[in-house]
């Protein structure tokens, strides 16, 4: 992985190079990082944990054990709906499995009476059977509607948090596309989880049933014999499951970056067009294609044996149930019945040990879709184990600084501080500040010295190595902005821009406040370009605004909140220079004091002091 860096913490992303394509290009491979998902204690235990989540049920506390609440918010009562009709509809296949046994024997005696009389619940039982099985299929829809919702809303919760994404992305390669595994694995999962649990919870009380319909007719050997296949069956299964597994893991990883080289081609178009990089970009998205259907074949592959075996054992079965049946008719206890008669016991035995095998077979069946489930279920749960590393480790620093904490400070403080960069960098040692009210600060230095790291480390993303950074407790949400170069600008309205990063709806932000800020950071013209202040235009703002017009809008973030400090990291670099001094000028004007990052000489006089890096570690702090 590379860090691709724009100009501030902001603008950091994780791109996948072209290392990480050729490393994991061997789809036969264990893996690019040296790890092997299988079906196997971790699985089990990782399942576990996401049945926890969809359940609602308490760690540390047996998992049938489930508060009101928790019933009512989780999947519990849809999931009991869902077995019910898959039970009942079950109930009603097994009559419907006797009806050919009973015309059997009604033809056999030229009952035409009966034969009439049996019409009716006939068309009955077929039409429950089919509306039984419609339902099973809706309300398995619904179940993994809401399993999505369920899942999907606790990892935005976890995910979605101060420091924990930002971390996530930035510091912890391991964990590739968290972004696909929120947004498609676990959509996967449920469609997958779906499938299987219809078969695998109903068919255990399946298999008892018919089993005592098999032992009932043929004894004690008709069900010890398709017990023993199955066994066999699942063994044979178990050897071709695991491969698949990993296989399944890396091509989502594969299919993660594969989708995230065509964001980026989206996003950057206009630069590879000026570049005319067009020819290199398809080289890229040819490679990264390649290794992706490398995966995605070595499944194929793996499925076919898995398939194969599946299907031998599916027909074959339906062999061995005439088997079973003959051991009753070839000992003779059959003998006293008429041909009719025994015609019907046949159709109904066949019936009861081919439903048996099949109840077994679609249980062998499933380890294809386990297989799968298990690649997703390793994906969600290293992302939901690296969420929980991270929270651990910001909650011993927060236990750290509650066992440091001194007096609270009434402005912002540096005291003693070293920095390090994630590789070791030192940034500054040793460097003690404070920025009172009204005290602009500018942070120079050249290029990579160091300046946007500083302002994460104030920002509270990175570390001190020695010393501390403190900051007044802050009244309002608001009293500490942040503006880094590159704006970032919502998929919203103008008002949603405005007001980031709190809700537009709760913001309480007039159309009088949207004029007044517009024409503050000559953006008036911008009313006219669109058709109102709450029109949405998603990304459309990327190309409605030029990169200097961008900085504008989000500068008026800032004279909306009017925080007490202001940490403008190049966030006027796009300006032409009047427009910069103007919004200097204004921000002081508002009694906001600015902590600047910027190369432009003509910034530096809307300061009081500068600190000067050179990116070895030493600085100096001046007066202007
Ligand atoms: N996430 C990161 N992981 C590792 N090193 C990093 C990371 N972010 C920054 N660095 C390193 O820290 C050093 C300082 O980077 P920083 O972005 O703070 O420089 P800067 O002074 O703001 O540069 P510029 O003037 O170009 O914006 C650089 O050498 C950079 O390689």
């Amino acid at each position: 992985m590379r860090l691709m860096r724009s100009g501030s913490f902001s603008s950091l992303d994780v791109v996948p190079d072209s290392n990480d394509v050729v490393s994991a290009h061997n789809p036969d491979s264990t893996s690019s990082n040296g790890k092997t998902y299988r079906f196997d204690k971790l699985f089990l235990q990782r399942f576990h944990r996401l049945l926890r989540l969809l359940f609602r049920s308490t760690p540390g506390t047996p998992f049938y054990t489930m508060s009101k609440e928790a019933r009512q918010s989780s999947v519990f009562w849809l999931y009991i709906i869902f077995l019910g009709l898959a039970c009942g509809t079950e109930w009603l296949v097994y009559y419907v499995g006797l009806i050919p046994s009973r015309f059997y024997t009604l033809l056999s005696a030229k009952d035409q009476g009966g034969f009439l009389a049996f019409m009716i619940p006939c068309l009955l039982l077929i039409f429950g059977v089919a509306a039984g099985k419609a339902l099973v299929v809706y309300t398995g829809g619904l179940l993994a509607l809401k399993i999505r919702r369920l899942l999907t809303n606790h990892l935005h919760n976890r995910y979605i948090q101060p420091k924990i994404m930002y971390t996530l992305v930035l510091a912890h390669s391991h964990v590739d596309n968290p972004d696909q595994r929120i947004a498609q694995d676990i959509d996967k999962f449920a469609e997958t989880v779906r499938l299987i649990l219809e078969k695998l919870i109903i068919s255990p009380f399946l298999v008892v049933l018919y089993t005592w319909q098999c032992w009932s007719v043929a004894g004690f050997l008709g069900p010890s014999l398709i017990y023993l296949y199955f066994l066999l069956g699942s063994l044979l299964s178990r050897r071709f499951i695991q491969p698949i597994v990993s296989a399944v893991f890396y091509k989502e990883l594969q299919e993660g970056n594969f989708r995230f080289l065509h964001v980026r081609l989206r996003q950057f178009a206009e630069s590879i067009a000026f570049a005319k990089g067009e020819y290199e970009e398809n080289t890229r998205a040819k490679a990264s294609l390649n290794t992706l259907l490398g995966y995605q074949r070595s499944i194929v592959n793996k499925q076919l044996s898995l398939q194969l075996a599946n299907q031998t054992f599916s027909y074959f079965g339906s062999i061995l149930s005439y088997l079973i049946v003959a051991i009753p008719v070839f000992a003779g206890v059959f003998d006293d019945k008429d041909p009719g008669e025994l015609s019907g016991i046949i159709s109904k035995n066949s019936f009861v040990s081919m439903y048996l095998i099949f109840l077994f077979s679609t249980i062998i069946d499933q380890s294809d879709k386990i297989s799968v489930l298990a690649g997703y279920v390793a994906r969600i749960g290293e992302l939901l184990e690296a969420i929980d590393e991270i929270d651990n480790d910001l909650d011993s620093v927060r236990m750290e600084s509650i066992d440091q904490e001194q007096d609270p400070v009434d402005w912002i403080v540096f005291e003693k501080v070293s920095l390090l960069s994630p590789r070791g960098k030192h940034i500054v040692t040793d460097l003690s500040l404070e920025i009172k009210d009204g005290q602009h600060i500018v942070l120079m230095g050249p290029n990579g010295s160091g300046k946007s790291s500083l302002l994460r480390a104030l920002a509270g993303l990175w570390s001190c190595s020695n010393g501390r950074i403190q900051v007044p407790k802050l009244k309002y949400g608001k009293d500490l902005i942040f503006l880094p170069q590159m704006p970032y600008l919502v998929q919203g309205s103008l008002r949603d821009q405005l007001a980031y990063p709190s809700l537009s709806t709760t913001a309480g932000m007039t159309d009088q406040d949207v004029r007044l800020l517009l024409q503050q950071v000559r953006l008036s013209h911008l009313e006219n370009m669109i058709d109102s202040f709450d029109t949405a235009y998603g990304s459309e703002w990327d190309k409605l605004l030029s990169p200097g017009e961008q900085q504008r809008l989000v500068f008026a973030r800032l004279f909306y909140w009017k925080p007490r400090f202001a940490v403008l990291d190049e966030s006027t670099s796009a300006m032409d220079s009047d427009t910069e001094s103007y919004l200097y000028q204004t921000a002081k004007d508002m009694n906001i004091t600015l902590i600047s990052v910027s190369h432009h000489p003509n910034v530096v006089q809307y300061h009081h002091r500068k600190l000067v890096l050179d990116g070895e570690g030493h600085f100096i702090v001046d007066y202007l």
